[in-house]
């Protein structure tokens, strides 16, 4: 089932249109049931108690509280005033269960946590806008000196004071262990310090119709199912020359090693025949590596001119100050290229063709849109959507997760490790998105698979060295990625 992300005004959209339906209730019915199945997973060894707010994010706390009560946990809830009508009806009903309720404040909060094990945040989900109110403050930061070893927070939705929108943190957030974010993921549990404070997150995806979800979600978040489908299957006859032709153009005195990072993930990634091209002595890091130098870039452009194009091309790892001149020269080819690291220059902005793909990390779209870091950092889905509108093709804002911009919208990657922050990660993805662009994926599709595949192998790098992890070992676990995102079809085409 696909899977989305949705801004606070896109939930807001759909629960209006659950709510002309007559389904709303159901849906917080369903949103409080997948917590409660969600703590129940965990096996909670003592009280459980939940902290309603006053809007509907409470409302789901109050059923969560019924749920876990039938199925015999200890729980207790405290409480805000509210108005809102199906918040009402399931303190009602909570009731009706037997459960009482306190009013929440200063003092009940603090008899709570004596015993508690684990906090149901209910207080604040979609429905919030900074700054906190004291009042609201004081309490959470009572639940943040609370929380420690044996002592848990699940947050609902999103964790209370976290901005859903935004990855930066408002001040006096509530810092959670797991989240359950419901319909679709808020940009906030993905990115940046925010999604540090959402701790592990899990989707409840609830049963709107898809359709009514994907009309308003910002991005897609594609499944491993999703991106496998994606992936290209080599037929019986397959032969070094019909699995795509590569050349990675890059590398300058000093930084040689950067078109042969990318040489090796575009070998890795399945391209046929790759080809570094430079004006430096790259090393032939493995022996499958075709390596030309070229005394300056315009004998290059001279000897290149007659010569027939490869099936795809990645530029600018290492070049150096040539960059923007010889991306032009490439992108005029207009043969499927991806555009990276120096050849990522302003002046470029409207030369994006259909099967361009540009790599931008924070710092280089930060370049592209005379801007500074930290706004990318607080937005990037915002500045991918940007880029992409200025420079046409296809957008790889990479991070931790990367944002995929393209003509039909946005889509954000899955999984990756933090061990993949070190040099040469961003020219090994530079060379998987060229050896996808080579084995015919559209500029998207080869975005989106490339930017999955790259994360994948870092997982598995990182679970193998941990943060000494470096980029030839995330090289050297292409291959198994590939096969856990496409289920094990790769060369099953019979
Ligand atoms: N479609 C879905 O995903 C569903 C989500 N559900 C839940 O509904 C909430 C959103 O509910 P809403 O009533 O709109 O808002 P909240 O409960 O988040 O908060 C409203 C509450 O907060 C107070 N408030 C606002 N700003 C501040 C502030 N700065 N300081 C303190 N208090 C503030 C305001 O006064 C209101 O009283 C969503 O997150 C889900 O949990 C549905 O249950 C099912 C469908």
């Amino acid at each position: 089932m696909p899977q989305w992300v949705l801004a606070p005004e896109g939930a807001r959209r759909v629960d209006a249109r659950l709510e002309r339906a007559g389904l709303l209730d159901l849906a917080m019915e369903e949103a409080g049931r997948a917590v409660a199945d969600h703590l129940l997973a965990a096996r909670p060894d003592g009280p459980v108690l939940l902290l309603a707010g006053s809007g509907a994010n409470g409302g789901d706390a109050f059923v969560a509280a019924r749920h876990l009560r039938v199925r015999g946990v200890d729980a207790a809830v405290l409480a805000l005033p509210s108005r809102h009508p199906l918040t009402r009806a399931n303190r009602q009903r909570w009731r009706a269960v037997g459960g009482t309720v306190t009013a929440l404040g200063a003092a009940s909060l603090a008899r709570g946590l004596r015993t508690a094990t684990m906090v149901v945040d209910g207080l604040l989900g979609t429905g919030f806008t900074p700054p906190l109110r004291p009042a609201t403050a004081e309490l959470i930061a009572t639940v943040n000196a609370w929380r420690g070893p044996g002592r848990r927070v699940l947050a609902i939705d999103v964790p209370s004071g976290l901005d859903a929108a935004s990855a930066l943190v408002p001040e006096g957030a509530l810092r959670a262990d797991d989240t359950v974010t419901l319909m679709g993921y808020k940009a906030a549990l993905l990115f940046g310090a925010a999604a540090v404070h959402a701790g592990r997150v899990t989707l409840a995806p609830l049963s709107a119709p898809p359709e009514w979800v994907q009309e308003d979600a910002l991005a897609a978040r594609p499944t491993d199912a999703e991106v496998g489908a994606l992936l290209p299957v080599r037929h019986a006859d397959a032969h070094k020359g019909t699995a795509g032709r590569v050349w990675i153009v890059g590398g300058h005195p000093g930084t040689t090693g950067a078109p042969a990072l990318a040489g090796v993930g575009a070998l890795r990634a399945g391209a046929g025949l790759v080809t570094v091209h430079s004006t430096a002595d790259v090393p032939l890091v493995t022996a499958e590596l075709m390596v030309r130098r070229a005394t300056s870039w315009d004998a290059w452009r001279v000897e290149t001119e007659g010569a027939s194009r490869p099936d795809a091309v990645a530029l600018g790892m290492g070049l150096g100050p040539d960059a923007a001149a010889l991306a032009r020269t490439v992108l005029a080819w207009n043969i499927p290229t991806v555009v990276d690291a120096d050849a990522l220059q302003p002046e470029l902005a409207g030369h994006g063709h259909a099967r361009v793909i540009w790599t931008p990390h924070p710092g280089e779209a930060a370049r592209l849109l005379g801007t500074d870091t930290a706004g990318i950092v607080r937005d990037p889905l915002g500045a991918a959507h940007t880029l992409q509108q200025r420079f046409g093709g296809v957008v790889v804002l990479k991070g931790g997760p990367s944002v995929v911009a393209h003509a039909g919208g946005l889509s954000v990657a899955r999984g990756g490790h933090p061990g993949m922050a070190t040099a040469g990660m961003g020219d090994t993805l530079s060379g998987i998105l060229a050896a996808l662009l080579g084995q015919g994926l559209s500029a998207p599709d080869a975005a989106v698979a490339g930017v999955r595949l790259h994360a994948r192998a870092g997982e598995r790098a990182g679970a193998r060295h941990g943060y000494g992890l470096i980029a030839s070992d995330v090289a050297l676990e292409l291959g198994g990625a590939w096969q856990d995102v496409s289920g094990g079809a790769a060369g099953e085409a019979w």
